[in-house]
């Protein structure tokens, strides 16, 4: 089973919409969007009127004030439309999502690792922190942290990927998520999440809009509306004692009608941005959802529009990941045996895929196993990203039980250790040994290959080193160059040495590295940039990229990396691929531009119907002003209800817009921006006198006014 799409107007989307639209006319959803409650309220006003015209004490002919209400109330229940469209496909979204949350059985272990008793639970009775045992077929119960065994996994349901993916404990593949199923072999899974704080659950909250706060743009956007729309009911309220003022003087005409001014108002208030408002912010959520992306926050959708730089992490985003041990290179005089031994046994308690790869390039030299080694004392050393080692402390009993090579360490603990040559170098140093130049020159040979070089060391002696190979993603390179002409920049942090870091950057085509960054440096590096006044991005996948990815403005999370990353991030990635930024920032900057350009058309609207409308409103009271009817109108009310009519039916033709976004092409900032005033501003100014001279030409022939 895979998620469903849907397409824009799907006969299955405009049903329930349509409905919705009727159902959104309450006042309390109404008062939410102010604009538009000033439109309400005109309709409610203009119903009344019509009822009184009914009873023979109209201020105008009934079936003109029919014709405006009726046409204001179309107005609403157009933008209610959009929204409720908009929220349809996001509703659809989740329902297919939500059936991925079936209860099931699971495995529960009475004690964390494998090959214990266990008892079968329901999967809602699972707590945060309980273990499980998932085999071959199982469906994975709830979001966890993989802490024993490998096994293949089919994530198809929530990435729409079939290809199976594999998942182990350690290192950066060690999440899984509820729902998906286990194809082959084992895995011991610690719960991560209690039932209903789920991925699947947040991603459901999410696309339902459930948690959709109004953006700080939107925000802002909303004030200048409301404040619009406060200047044209002052305007449009004090022109009817105005009006009647002038009548009492020239003891000629008659005054504006209120229907008359309800109309002026509505027209000129800004009821295209503000009904269409909504449904541009909705379907940026579902957008960055079919580009199979979760975003979290709708704030991160509109900062990826503004990007300036993206940081991402090599192994695992720009590199395939699985970094595998290819080769042991020994120092002058050391055997290689001795090398693979040492390594293997540093390796031993290294759940991380290079501290695996390792210990089976070895060949299994030892037929030993972490538990045999920890029962005879033996202390291991697990690798973080601050020391950049790992390793054991063997007591000599072990050792000699064991026989291997020569003791090189007077000591009576045997210090196996593993790592960055650096850190390998300052560790044999602070024991008084050396760092032998012919292996910094192998080490440097390694690197610039774009392999890691991880050196071993017995107390104070550098063994040797291990090659550790990772392939660069292909197509990468033509991703980064378009995110060049995009104006991003983009830079890779890294753990690794400088000469692997510079290689892989070549290859991969960044326009800048930082290499041997702890997670420290990384965070820096992203609040120097922001201080600079640069949005940042961020792309990462493991544990210790969690605090850069809480820290950038947009963070996309790989769906492969840990829960930590996961969690710390505002997007996730569902297909794991580190250029799907492109995606994310065109789809943020779609959604600015289509906000823009609709703003821009609205307000542009409302001027030319200014003119449409202002001279057909006061020929009563001043017939002089038929010199202003330069459109040529059949009549002043025909004049005044096209432009009614325009309003409301301009929502409509603008959906498909604001649903799919204004097309966006990779120009640069300055040029996007004046070519969209210049389409945008003159055809907002330009369409409304085409279209209110055609209703009106429709409507006279029709013999309607
Ligand atoms: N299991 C391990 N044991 C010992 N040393 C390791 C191990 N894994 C990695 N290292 C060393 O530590 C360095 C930092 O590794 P780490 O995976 O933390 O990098 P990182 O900061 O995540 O960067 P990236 O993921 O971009 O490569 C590596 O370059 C390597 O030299
Ligand atoms: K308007
Ligand atoms: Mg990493």
């Amino acid at each position: 089973m895979t998620r469903k799409t849907f397409t824009l107007f799907d006969p299955a989307l405009i049903r329930p919409a349509v409905a919705d639209a009727f159902k959104k006319l309450d006042p309390r959803v109404q008062w939410r969007n102010p604009v538009m409650f000033v439109v309400y309220t005109g309709s409610i006003i203009t119903t009344i009127l019509f009822f009184q015209a009914l009873g023979g004490s109209g201020e105008a002919p009934a079936g003109f004030i029919l014709a405006i209400a009726l046409w204001l109330w179309f107005t609403v229940l157009f933008a209610n439309f959009a929204e409720a469209l908009a929220e349809g496909r996001s509703k659809a979204q989740a329902a297919s999502l939500r059936s991925l949350k079936k209860q099931t059985w699971a495995k529960k272990l009475e004690e964390p690792r494998f090959g214990g008793k266990w008892h079968p639970i329901e999967s809602s009775d699972l707590r945060r922190g309980d273990v499980v045992l998932v085999t071959a077929q199982d469906v994975i119960p709830a979001d966890g942290e993989v802490i024993e065994g490998v096994a293949s996994v089919d994530e198809s349901a929530i990435t729409g990927e079939s290809a199976p993916v594999i998942r182990e404990s350690g290192g950066d593949f060690s999440a899984v998520t509820g729902g998906t199923r286990v194809l082959s072999d084992w895995i011991v899974v610690r719960i991560t999440a209690n039932p209903g704080e789920t991925f699947v659950d947040r991603m459901i909250a999410m696309v339902e809009g459930a948690r959709r706060q109004k953006t700080p743009n939107e925000i802002a956007l909303t004030i200048l509306l409301v404040a619009l729309t406060i200047v044209f009911l002052g305007v449009t309220v004090t022109l009817l004692p105005y009006s009647m003022y002038s009548v009492d003087v020239a003891k000629a005409g008659s005054p504006i009608t209120v229907t008359v001014l309800i109309a002026l108002l509505v027209c000129l208030i800004p009821t295209t941005i503000a009904g269409l408002l909504s449904a541009i912010g909705v379907a940026g959520m579902s957008r960055m959802m079919e580009a199979n992306v979760i975003a979290t926050s709708g704030r991160a959708v509109e900062a990826a529009g503004d990007v300036d730089v993206l940081l991402l992490d090599k192994t695992g985003t720009i590199t395939l990941g699985n970094r595998h041990a290819s080769a042991f290179v020994p120092a002058p005089g050391v055997k290689e045996g001795d090398l693979a031994d040492a390594a293997q046994l540093a390796s031993l308690a290294d759940e991380t895929p290079e501290g695996r790869s390792i210990v089976v390039l070895a060949k299994h030299r030892f037929n030993l196993r972490e538990r045999d080694l920890q029962s005879l004392g033996a202390h291991f050393v697990h690798f973080s990203a601050q020391t950049r080692m790992s390793g054991v402390d063997l007591p000599l009993a072990v050792q000699e039980q064991m026989v291997v090579g020569g003791s090189h360490t007077p000591a009576r603990v045997r210090q196996l250790r593993k790592g960055a040559a650096e850190a390998i170098r300052k560790h044999v140093e602070s024991l008084g040994g050396s760092f032998p130049a012919q292996v910094q020159a192998t080490v440097d040979d390694v690197a610039r290959r774009g392999s890691t070089p991880l050196v071993v060391a017995d107390g104070l002696k550098v063994l040797g080193l291990i090659e550790l190979k990772d392939i660069v993603k292909g197509g990468i390179k033509e991703r980064f160059a378009e995110l060049r002409r995009m104006g991003i920049k983009t830079v890779m942090v890294t753990g690794d040495n400088r000469l692997t870091a510079a290689a892989i950057a070549a290859e991969a085509g960044v326009d800048d590295f930082l290499a041997e960054a702890t997670p420290e440096q990384k965070l820096a590096l992203i609040r120097q940039h922001q201080a600079e006044g640069r949005l940042v991005a961020m792309t990462g996948d493991g544990t210790n990229d969690a605090p850069a990815l809480a820290q950038a403005d947009v963070a996309v999370a790989m769906n492969s990396g840990t829960q930590a990353a996961k969690e710390a991030g505002n997007m996730v990635d569902l297909d794991s691929n580190p250029t799907k930024l492109i995606e994310v920032v065109e789809t943020g900057k779609q959604m600015l531009m289509t906000r823009g350009s609709l703003t821009t058309f609205s307000i542009a609207n409302d001027v030319a119907k200014y003119f449409a409308i202002i001279p057909a409103a006061f020929v009563t009271t001043y017939p002089q002003l038929s010199a202003l009817n330069v459109m040529h109108l059949a009549s002043p009310n025909s004049a005044i209800l096209s432009a009614v009519i325009f309003n409301a039916l301009i929502i409509i033709f603008l959906i498909p817009l604001a649903l799919k976004g204004v097309p966006y092409k990779p120009l640069g900032a300055a040029v996007l921006l004046r070519r969209n005033l210049l389409v945008y501003g003159v055809g907002g100014v330009v369409v409304p006198f085409i279209g209110i001279k055609l209703i009106d030409l429709l409507l006279s022939g029709a013999g309607l006014v």
